[in-house]
């Protein structure tokens, strides 16, 4: 562009669990100048409440019944992303077990994807400089229109291995199975699931080390920026 400032561009990363989505878009948003948001923090959060606030979260229109209300707010600065719910700190109460198997069940109900979903348009919509946006559905769904789609695959076993890494001592195959089970249900939903964009670029991270992912994020974000 020229004689004024460079354009906002919108980055969409999805992919299944644990193929670097949340390491690799932070550390791009960081390196660009570019907001972050990370959309599972934010499914996370609205599964929290539910449960804190004794939703049954294997009943469907109870979740539905009740999506409005929890008032979700995501920091966007990729070297200090923050989530709070109804005002208080959950970065922390998100990231339990609990919370990981419940989340897929409450993210399959549409009233929630409706609410979520018009939250991050709006968050995006607002970021000056851009953003780098990861979850399942932001290629397809949230944010159609990117300027840029990646799609992050790795083996079962290589995910399994990186979360056992990050969870100390869990069993790798206990791990795997977890994984994949996320996997099939976020898949399989009838609303937004987890589904490449046609037009997204396939990054296999099986025999990446996170530093090749991330440069070779960086430098597609590059070139569409230089085309813009
Ligand atoms: N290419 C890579 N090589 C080795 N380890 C990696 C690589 N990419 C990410 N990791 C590590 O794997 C773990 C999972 O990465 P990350 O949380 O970024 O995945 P994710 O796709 O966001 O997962 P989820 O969807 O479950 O939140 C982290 O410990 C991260 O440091
Ligand atoms: N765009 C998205 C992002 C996430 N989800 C659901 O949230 C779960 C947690 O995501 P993490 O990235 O934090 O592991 C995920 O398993 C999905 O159920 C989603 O539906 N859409």
């Amino acid at each position: 562009m020229e004689n004024g400032a460079a354009q906002p561009v919108i980055v969409a990363i999805d992919g299944p669990s644990g193929t670097g989505k949340s390491s690799t878009s932070k550390a791009v948003a960081s390196q660009l100048g570019l907001s972050y948001l990370d959309t599972g923090a934010q499914y996370r959060a609205i599964t929290w409440w539910m449960v804190n606030n004794g939703i049954d979260t294997d009943d469907p229109s109870a979740i539905a019944a009740a999506a409005g209300k929890p008032d979700i707010v995501s920091g966007t600065d990729p070297s200090n992303p923050t989530i709070t719910v109804d005002g208080a700190d959950v970065a922390a109460p998100i990231r339990t077990q609990e919370v990981t198997s419940k989340v897929s069940a409450v993210s399959a109900v549409a009233e929630v994807r409706a609410r979520i979903t018009e939250l991050q348009r709006s968050i995006a919509a607002t970021a000056e400089q851009g953003i780098v946006v990861e979850g399942r559905d932001i290629g397809t769904t949230v944010l159609p229109d990117a300027d840029l789609k990646i799609f992050l695959t790795a083996s079962p076993e290589a995910r399994a291995a990186r979360r056992s890494g990050e969870l100390k001592g869990a069993d790798v195959n206990a791990t795997r199975e977890a994984l994949i089970k996320r996997d099939a249900a976020d898949s399989t939903r009838k609303t937004s699931p987890l589904a490449k964009a046609d037009d997204a670029v396939e990054v296999d991270t099986t025999e990446l080390t996170l530093a090749q992912v991330i440069e070779c994020v960086v430098t597609l974000v590059e070139e569409k920026r230089a085309a813009k």
